[in-house]
């Protein structure tokens, strides 16, 4: 029921999700079947002359920003990037934890702290996006925190995994989805060994979930794709796309 992918420090929304929780497939998208190469030529340039533009993007900061793509694709080196050169913009939500406060923690700051009960009960209402255990502590990331980021007024970051992603897409936080794609898994392979983070282990169970994580992109389930080959040209699509997408 637990991960035990993770060995690294549990961060905001970057916990793997629950295995148990209800997951909803995304649709796949679909293609216009017409081809207009079988209109005459005045049919043709009077469909032209009549078609509907593309409705412009709203840019509406309201939209949480869900950033996926498997362990070891760069989202934390993307989002690293992105909190410096765009400080007060971004922002996590904060994490609930069953672990007591070290000194100089404060709750609904560094985490929402909570007793093991009160979290079972939030599990049971289905209130985490994501959760995990980590050394005998609970943690997780609530719909409502995400909420809490946006009525801060800043553009709430989601780094999660693909059941994560599905969850959301089954709440009303009206998220935006990117995915960052390595160029390949042997490259993902290499930049996992090269970040020296993995045992053999989890080396094995990180790639297995990177399979399953490019098949579940390959349905269209996300707003834009980026291939992340040079990290450089990855951060300019992904800024380019945000300011596309919202007011920075
Ligand atoms: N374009 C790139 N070229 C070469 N190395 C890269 C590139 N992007 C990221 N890396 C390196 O790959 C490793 C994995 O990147 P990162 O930790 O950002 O991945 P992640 O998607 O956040 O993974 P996780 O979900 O496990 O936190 C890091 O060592 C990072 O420096």
């Amino acid at each position: 029921m637990f991960s035990t992918l993770s060995s690294r420090a549990p961060r905001p929304l970057a916990a793997l999700a629950p295995r148990a929780l209800p997951l909803i497939a995304a649709a796949p998208k679909l293609r216009p079947t017409v081809s207009i190469r079988a209109k005459p030529l005045r049919a043709l340039s009077a469909t032209m002359s009549t078609a509907v533009p593309p409705a412009a993007i709203v840019k509406d900061n309201t939209r949480p920003l869900v950033l996926s793509g498997p362990s070891g694709a760069g989202k934390s080196t993307l989002l690293t990037r992105l909190f410096k050169e765009y400080p007060g913009v971004f922002g996590f939500s904060v994490s609930h934890t069953t672990r007591k406060p070290r000194d100089g923690e404060v709750d609904g700051v560094s985490y929402y702290f909570t007793t093991r009960d009160k979290f079972q009960e939030l599990i049971a209402q289905h209130a985490f996006i994501e959760w995990a255990e980590y050394s005998k502590n609970l943690y997780g990331s609530s719909v409502q925190a995400v909420k809490q980021v946006v009525e801060q007024g800043k553009i709430c970051i989601l780094d999660i995994d693909m059941q994560g992603v599905k969850i959301v897409k089954n709440t009303n936080l009206n998220a935006r989805y990117v995915f960052v794609q390595p160029p390949s898994l042997e490259v993902l392979e290499a930049r996992l060994k090269g970040r020296g983070t993995e045992s053999a282990e989890t080396l094995a169970d990180r790639l297995a979930a990177a399979k399953a994580e490019l098949e579940y992109a390959a349905t269209g389930a996300h707003d834009y794709v980026i291939v992340n080959d040079n990290i450089d040209e990855a951060y300019t699509k992904l800024t380019a796309w945000i300011k596309e997408h919202y007011q920075v």
